[in-house]
């Protein structure tokens, strides 16, 4: 008997998302790795496992590429949404998301931004709106946990940052004990950002949910911006839109590229 997965992906930012919903499927971070593997893998830049949920509709696993866990993934959120094709709260490690599909993407209820340094969380207390440390003329970062942490560069270009080569050396800095997604971010209007994300556990991705909603957290908290906030990341535009104190409201694009099968175990 064949195992099913579906390929997805928001923006360019792609998932295999495993339904186990009706039977469960062991993972494990070498699994996981394995399955993600873009040479000897089906490929994807995290695995997304729904399983049984007592009172919501599914738990949704996030697996890294590396194997790590996420505790949050917004993209995979709206495909997730798309794939059970209703209104549904989802529990994640980071905590209980709302989605709502439309034809080709959903709107994700994210939950509320954490800034405390802790919650980050950083290794010691400081300030996480403008933090005092820098990489490579890279300075000034501020913190948000969105469910996952995350670190926003407000720079003048961002498309001329090494985040290839900054981003793992970020990723991995004794500062951040859970590492961090890193986000370098350029305004280019009142409601408008740009941004690219290095993502922790995955690299650099064609977008980043999370990324978005707290990268606009961050710019809306420090007044660089006004919500709803438009978000352009290299594999497309999300709008993000928060009040403060309020849940972060996601809206953007979901695809289903094809259903596949296999076997699991081929990945052991
Ligand atoms: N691609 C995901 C983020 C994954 C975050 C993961 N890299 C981590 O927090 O470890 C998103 O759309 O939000």
């Amino acid at each position: 008997m064949a195992d099913h997965f579906h390929k997805m992906h928001g923006l360019g930012n792609d998932f295999v998302v495993i339904d186990a919903r009706e039977k469960a499927v062991s993972m494990t971070a070498a699994r996981a790795r394995a399955i993600a593997d873009r040479h000897n893998g089906i490929g994807c830049d995290q695995l997304i496992l729904l399983e049984p949920a007592d009172d919501a509709d599914a738990v949704m696993r996030i697996f890294n590429a590396d194997g790590s866990i996420a505790e949050a993934c917004g993209n995979a959120s709206r495909a997730v949404a798309l794939l059970i094709g209703r209104k549904a709260e989802l529990i994640t490690a980071g905590g209980r998301i709302t989605v709502e599909p439309f034809a080709d993407g959903a709107t994700v209820e994210m939950g509320l931004p954490h800034f405390g340094w802790d919650e980050i969380p950083l290794a010691y207390a400081m300030d996480t709106s403008a933090m005092p440390v820098g990489w490579e003329g890279l300075s000034d970062p501020a913190a948000v946990n969105v469910g996952n942490p995350h670190l926003i560069f407000f720079v003048d270009d961002c498309d001329a940052v090494p985040l290839d080569r900054l981003g793992p050396l970020i990723e991995n800095d004794p500062l951040f004990p859970e590492r961090i997604n890193v986000n370098v971010a350029t305004l280019t209007g009142p409601n408008a950002i740009k941004l690219r994300v290095w993502e922790r556990g995955a690299g650099l991705t064609l977008a980043c949910g999370t990324g978005a909603c707290a990268t606009a957290v961050a710019a809306i908290r420090s007044k660089r911006v006004t919500s709803p906030v438009e978000v352009s990341l290299p594999g497309g535009i999300l709008t993000i839109a928060w009040a403060g104190g309020e849940q972060i409201t996601m809206t953007g694009p979901a695809t289903h590229v094809f259903t596949g099968e296999t076997h699991w175990a081929n990945f052991d």
